[in-house]
């Protein structure tokens, strides 16, 4: 398994108690596979996310990421985790507009501290994931020269760059249209099975989820049961 949430809980502060945004959660996903979680607004989608993210840490239960328990880890271990192991795509692409596409990616290996011997190859493997999106003659362009969609595959292609065992995503469709956002997820499934990562979608769009390969609804803090 390359992501594991175990009996995860996580409260708020909220006036004068704890408001619980997680409630005993449990997920796994094995490498390679893509699981999506649906539910209401409110619900808890993006707390699952930034704990499985090792962005906030839980209240109670564990959290394994490519095999490394992160409990106990300091900031600085649990960065260079998320570094190493774990690609995010928020909802908006948060692309640096003076630079292309390729550079967006290349950025990513060298914050990894990779010498410039090593820049070629981080070169060669962004272009090689923008071919991968679709984008191979989009790879000069800088963010305002891309549709919205383009954007979003770039955004993908860099969570990708540092080769995660773990990707978590945040609606990435929400501000395609149904075509687009169908596009979009469709090249999350086969990135996922091409890549092995093991997936975890958060989406409030149930139109599209067929392809997926586990289906987890969240309803105050819960997680239910499988359901495809
Ligand atoms: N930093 C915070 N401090 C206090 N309460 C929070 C905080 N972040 C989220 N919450 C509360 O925790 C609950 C779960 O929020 P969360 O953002 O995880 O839901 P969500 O399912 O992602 O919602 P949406 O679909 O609207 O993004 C909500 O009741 C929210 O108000």
């Amino acid at each position: 398994m390359s992501l594991v949430l175990d009996d995860v809980t996580l409260t708020y502060p909220d006036g004068e108690g704890r408001l619980t945004a997680l409630d005993r959660v449990g997920l796994a996903v094995p490498a390679g596979s893509l699981t999506a979680v649906v539910g209401p607004s409110g619900s808890g989608k993006s707390s699952l996310l930034a704990v499985a993210a090792t962005l906030i840490t839980p209240d109670g239960g564990r959290v394994c990421v490519a095999g490394t328990a992160t409990a106990g880890l300091s900031a600085a271990e649990r960065a260079v985790l998320r570094r190493r192991s774990i690609g995010i795509v928020f909802q908006q692409p948060n692309l640096l507009p003076s630079l292309t596409a390729a550079e967006q990616l290349e950025v990513m290996a060298r914050l990894d501290g990779r010498r410039t011997a090593a820049r070629r190859a981080a070169r060669g493997r962004a272009r090689e994931l923008l071919a991968a999106v679709g984008l191979a003659d989009r790879a000069d362009r800088r963010p305002h020269q891309l549709s919205g969609g383009q954007r979003q595959r770039v955004n993908i292609a860099r969570a990708l760059m540092n080769e995660p065992s773990v990707l978590l995503v945040d609606e990435p469709t929400s501000a395609l249209d149904h075509e687009r956002g169908a596009a979009v997820l469709d090249l999350l499934v086969r990135l996922t099975r091409d890549r092995g990562t093991a997936t975890v979608l958060v989406t409030h769009d149930r139109g599209h989820l067929d392809a997926a390969d586990a289906v987890r609804e969240m309803r105050d803090g819960r997680l239910a049961a499988p359901t495809g």
